[in-house]
Protein backbone atom coordinates (compact mmCIF):
# COMPACT_ATOMS: atom_id res chain seq x y z
CA UNK A 1 0.00 0.00 0.00
CA UNK A 2 2.57 2.58 0.50
CA UNK A 3 5.60 2.13 -1.58
CA UNK A 4 8.82 4.27 -1.82
CA UNK A 5 10.84 4.03 -4.74
CA UNK A 6 14.25 5.95 -5.42
CA UNK A 7 13.48 9.22 -2.69
CA UNK A 8 15.72 11.97 -2.82
CA UNK A 9 15.78 15.58 -0.91
CA UNK A 10 17.94 18.27 -0.12
CA UNK A 11 18.51 21.33 2.08
CA UNK A 12 20.05 23.64 -0.40
CA UNK A 13 23.30 21.91 -1.39
CA UNK A 14 23.23 19.33 1.40
CA UNK A 15 22.20 16.23 -0.45
CA UNK A 16 20.22 14.48 2.64
CA UNK A 17 18.16 11.45 1.85
CA UNK A 18 19.96 9.69 -0.74
CA UNK A 19 17.91 7.51 -2.84
CA UNK A 20 15.18 5.69 -0.42
CA UNK A 21 13.64 2.70 -0.96
CA UNK A 22 10.35 1.62 1.29
CA UNK A 23 7.37 -0.64 1.17
CA UNK A 24 4.54 -1.23 4.05
CA UNK A 25 1.41 -2.99 3.59
CA UNK A 26 -1.64 -2.06 5.72
CA UNK A 27 -1.38 -2.78 9.27
CA UNK A 28 2.56 -2.36 9.65
CA UNK A 29 4.25 -0.81 12.11
CA UNK A 30 8.38 0.09 10.59
CA UNK A 31 10.95 1.36 13.15
CA UNK A 32 13.37 3.49 11.19
CA UNK A 33 16.09 3.80 13.45
CA UNK A 34 19.73 5.38 13.23
CA UNK A 35 22.36 8.04 14.32
CA UNK A 36 21.67 11.35 15.51
CA UNK A 37 21.67 13.56 11.84
CA UNK A 38 21.17 10.93 9.01
CA UNK A 39 18.24 12.32 7.76
CA UNK A 40 15.81 10.20 9.89
CA UNK A 41 13.68 13.10 10.55
CA UNK A 42 14.09 14.44 6.77
CA UNK A 43 12.94 11.57 5.54
CA UNK A 44 9.93 11.78 7.46
CA UNK A 45 9.16 15.59 6.56
CA UNK A 46 9.65 14.64 2.55
CA UNK A 47 6.80 11.56 2.83
CA UNK A 48 4.70 14.42 4.24
CA UNK A 49 5.79 16.98 1.70
CA UNK A 50 7.11 19.53 4.40
CA UNK A 51 10.09 19.28 2.40
CA UNK A 52 10.06 18.81 -1.12
CA UNK A 53 11.21 15.56 -2.98
CA UNK A 54 14.19 16.41 -5.55
CA UNK A 55 13.93 13.07 -7.20
CA UNK A 56 11.56 9.69 -6.53
CA UNK A 57 8.38 8.99 -5.73
CA UNK A 58 5.92 8.37 -2.90
CA UNK A 59 2.88 6.39 -3.72
CA UNK A 60 0.04 5.44 -1.28
CA UNK A 61 -2.91 3.69 -2.19
CA UNK A 62 -1.71 4.12 -5.64
CA UNK A 63 -2.06 7.58 -5.22
CA UNK A 64 1.37 9.74 -5.88
CA UNK A 65 2.37 12.09 -3.11
CA UNK A 66 5.82 13.81 -4.09
CA UNK A 67 5.06 17.16 -5.64
CA UNK A 68 1.68 17.67 -3.20
CA UNK A 69 1.80 20.59 -0.60
CA UNK A 70 1.64 19.08 2.96
CA UNK A 71 -1.96 19.75 3.15
CA UNK A 72 -2.52 17.53 0.23
CA UNK A 73 -0.62 14.96 1.60
CA UNK A 74 -2.51 15.58 4.74
CA UNK A 75 -5.83 15.09 3.10
CA UNK A 76 -4.32 11.59 1.21
CA UNK A 77 -4.43 9.71 4.27
CA UNK A 78 -1.09 10.67 5.84
CA UNK A 79 -0.61 11.70 9.44
CA UNK A 80 2.14 13.46 10.96
CA UNK A 81 3.48 13.93 14.18
CA UNK A 82 6.44 15.79 14.49
CA UNK A 83 9.34 15.76 17.01
CA UNK A 84 8.11 19.22 18.56
CA UNK A 85 4.74 18.05 18.18
CA UNK A 86 3.06 21.29 16.96
CA UNK A 87 0.38 22.33 19.08
CA UNK A 88 -0.76 24.95 18.14
CA UNK A 89 -0.37 28.33 20.78
CA UNK A 90 -3.41 30.33 21.17
CA UNK A 91 -5.43 27.09 20.61
CA UNK A 92 -7.27 24.86 22.72
CA UNK A 93 -7.24 21.41 23.03
CA UNK A 94 -10.56 20.96 21.29
CA UNK A 95 -9.68 23.55 18.87
CA UNK A 96 -5.88 22.05 18.09
CA UNK A 97 -8.45 18.54 17.59
CA UNK A 98 -10.22 19.80 15.23
CA UNK A 99 -8.03 21.08 12.82
CA UNK A 100 -7.18 16.90 12.40
CA UNK A 101 -10.58 16.72 11.01
CA UNK A 102 -9.96 18.76 8.20
CA UNK A 103 -7.71 15.76 7.23
CA UNK A 104 -10.91 14.44 6.15
CA UNK A 105 -13.65 15.72 3.58
CA UNK A 106 -17.19 14.70 3.58
CA UNK A 107 -17.86 14.38 7.15
CA UNK A 108 -21.12 15.51 8.18
CA UNK A 109 -21.17 18.19 11.80
CA UNK A 110 -22.54 14.98 13.64
CA UNK A 111 -20.13 12.46 12.35
CA UNK A 112 -17.34 14.88 13.20
CA UNK A 113 -19.13 15.17 17.12
CA UNK A 114 -18.77 11.76 17.11
CA UNK A 115 -15.02 11.86 15.88
CA UNK A 116 -14.46 13.89 18.48
CA UNK A 117 -16.30 12.83 21.47
CA UNK A 118 -14.60 8.82 20.29
CA UNK A 119 -11.07 10.53 21.09
CA UNK A 120 -12.14 12.17 24.93
CA UNK A 121 -13.70 8.43 25.58
CA UNK A 122 -9.61 7.42 24.55
CA UNK A 123 -8.41 10.04 26.28
CA UNK A 124 -10.41 10.84 29.07
CA UNK A 125 -7.19 13.82 30.22
CA UNK A 126 -8.41 15.44 27.18
CA UNK A 127 -11.58 15.90 27.77
CA UNK A 128 -11.13 17.26 30.97
CA UNK A 129 -8.45 19.24 29.45
CA UNK A 130 -11.11 20.31 26.42
CA UNK A 131 -11.01 24.05 27.12
CA UNK A 132 -7.43 24.77 28.29
CA UNK A 133 -5.02 26.20 25.79
CA UNK A 134 -3.30 23.24 24.28
CA UNK A 135 0.59 24.54 25.12
CA UNK A 136 -0.67 24.43 29.20
CA UNK A 137 -0.44 20.61 29.13
CA UNK A 138 2.19 18.50 30.19
CA UNK A 139 4.98 16.98 27.48
CA UNK A 140 2.78 13.81 27.92
CA UNK A 141 -0.41 15.24 27.45
CA UNK A 142 0.65 17.50 24.53
CA UNK A 143 2.30 13.86 23.06
CA UNK A 144 -1.45 12.56 23.33
CA UNK A 145 -3.19 15.44 21.79
CA UNK A 146 -0.59 15.38 18.58
CA UNK A 147 -1.11 12.01 18.40
CA UNK A 148 -5.07 11.84 18.94
CA UNK A 149 -5.44 14.94 16.74
CA UNK A 150 -3.65 12.85 13.94
CA UNK A 151 -6.16 9.73 14.80
CA UNK A 152 -9.22 11.97 14.44
CA UNK A 153 -8.28 12.57 10.60
CA UNK A 154 -8.36 7.96 10.37
CA UNK A 155 -4.82 8.37 8.41
CA UNK A 156 -3.63 5.55 6.45
CA UNK A 157 -0.10 6.23 7.15
CA UNK A 158 1.10 8.07 10.41
CA UNK A 159 4.70 9.14 10.36
CA UNK A 160 5.80 9.50 14.36
CA UNK A 161 9.32 11.47 14.77
CA UNK A 162 10.77 10.32 18.06
CA UNK A 163 7.41 10.22 20.41
CA UNK A 164 9.02 9.10 23.57
CA UNK A 165 11.78 11.92 23.32
CA UNK A 166 11.74 13.52 27.08
CA UNK A 167 8.48 11.64 28.59
CA UNK A 168 8.45 9.11 31.63
CA UNK A 169 8.37 5.77 31.52
CA UNK A 170 4.60 5.23 32.18
CA UNK A 171 3.34 7.95 29.02
CA UNK A 172 6.43 6.18 27.15
CA UNK A 173 4.37 3.07 27.16
CA UNK A 174 0.79 4.99 26.67
CA UNK A 175 2.36 6.24 23.24
CA UNK A 176 3.07 2.63 22.12
CA UNK A 177 -0.47 1.31 23.04
CA UNK A 178 -1.60 4.11 20.62
CA UNK A 179 0.75 3.01 17.93
CA UNK A 180 -0.79 -0.47 18.15
CA UNK A 181 -3.93 0.56 18.21
CA UNK A 182 -3.05 2.58 14.93
CA UNK A 183 -1.51 -0.35 13.38
CA UNK A 184 -5.09 -2.37 15.01
CA UNK A 185 -7.08 -0.41 12.82
CA UNK A 186 -4.94 -0.86 9.82
CA UNK A 187 -2.66 2.01 9.62
CA UNK A 188 0.46 1.89 8.54
CA UNK A 189 3.11 3.46 11.33
CA UNK A 190 6.78 4.52 10.04
CA UNK A 191 8.42 5.00 13.54
CA UNK A 192 11.56 7.04 13.88
CA UNK A 193 12.51 6.32 17.75
CA UNK A 194 15.94 6.65 19.52
CA UNK A 195 14.65 4.43 22.22
CA UNK A 196 15.06 1.13 19.95
CA UNK A 197 14.02 -1.74 22.66
CA UNK A 198 10.51 0.13 22.92
CA UNK A 199 10.19 0.61 18.96
CA UNK A 200 11.03 -3.13 18.82
CA UNK A 201 8.09 -3.96 20.79
CA UNK A 202 5.66 -2.63 18.58
CA UNK A 203 6.97 -2.74 15.31
CA UNK A 204 7.04 -5.67 12.72
CA UNK A 205 10.12 -4.75 10.41
CA UNK A 206 12.80 -2.06 10.71
CA UNK A 207 15.00 -0.15 8.15
CA UNK A 208 18.77 1.45 9.84
CA UNK A 209 20.08 4.45 7.85
CA UNK A 210 22.67 5.69 7.31
CA UNK A 211 23.85 8.91 5.54
CA UNK A 212 20.35 8.92 3.77
CA UNK A 213 20.53 5.79 2.30
CA UNK A 214 19.09 1.94 4.05
CA UNK A 215 22.06 0.03 5.32
CA UNK A 216 20.30 -2.80 6.82
CA UNK A 217 16.72 -3.69 6.79
CA UNK A 218 15.46 -6.52 9.46
CA UNK A 219 12.29 -8.32 11.22
CA UNK A 220 11.79 -6.82 14.80
CA UNK A 221 11.37 -10.57 16.34
CA UNK A 222 14.41 -12.16 14.90
CA UNK A 223 17.34 -12.10 17.28
CA UNK A 224 20.17 -11.93 14.26
CA UNK A 225 18.13 -8.96 12.81
CA UNK A 226 18.69 -7.32 16.23
CA UNK A 227 22.17 -8.06 17.03
CA UNK A 228 22.97 -6.29 13.28
CA UNK A 229 20.62 -3.10 14.25
CA UNK A 230 21.97 -2.89 17.77
CA UNK A 231 26.04 -2.59 16.36
CA UNK A 232 25.16 -0.77 13.72
CA UNK A 233 23.59 1.94 16.12
CA UNK A 234 26.16 1.99 18.45
CA UNK A 235 27.71 5.34 19.12
N1 LIG B 1 16.18 22.89 7.87
C1 LIG B 1 17.42 22.42 7.65
N2 LIG B 1 18.30 23.08 6.87
C2 LIG B 1 19.53 22.59 6.63
N3 LIG B 1 19.99 21.40 7.12
C3 LIG B 1 19.17 20.71 7.90
C4 LIG B 1 17.84 21.17 8.21
N4 LIG B 1 17.24 20.24 9.01
C5 LIG B 1 18.15 19.26 9.19
N5 LIG B 1 19.31 19.54 8.53
C6 LIG B 1 20.50 18.68 8.46
O1 LIG B 1 20.14 17.51 7.75
C7 LIG B 1 20.77 16.37 8.32
C8 LIG B 1 19.72 15.33 8.67
O2 LIG B 1 18.92 15.85 9.73
P1 LIG B 1 17.69 15.02 10.32
O3 LIG B 1 17.05 15.88 11.37
O4 LIG B 1 16.84 14.53 9.21
O5 LIG B 1 18.43 13.80 10.98
P2 LIG B 1 17.91 12.73 12.04
O6 LIG B 1 18.43 11.43 11.61
O7 LIG B 1 16.45 12.87 12.23
O8 LIG B 1 18.67 13.20 13.34
P3 LIG B 1 18.17 13.41 14.85
O9 LIG B 1 18.03 12.06 15.41
O10 LIG B 1 19.31 14.18 15.45
O11 LIG B 1 16.90 14.20 14.78
C9 LIG B 1 21.57 16.88 9.50
O12 LIG B 1 22.90 17.04 9.09
C10 LIG B 1 20.94 18.20 9.82
O13 LIG B 1 21.89 19.08 10.40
Amino acid sequence: MLAIRGLHSHYGLSHIIQGIDLDARAGEVIGIFGRNGVGKTTLLKTIAGWVTASAGTVTLAERGLCGLSPDRVCHAGVGFVPEDRRIFPGLTVEENLSLGLLQVRGRSRQQEHRAIDAIYGRFPRLGERRHQLGTTLSGGEQQMLAMARVMVGEPRLVLIDEPSEGLAPMIVAEVFAIVRELRDRGAIVLLVEQNVHEALSVADRFHVVERGKIVFSGEAGVETDCTRLMQLIAV
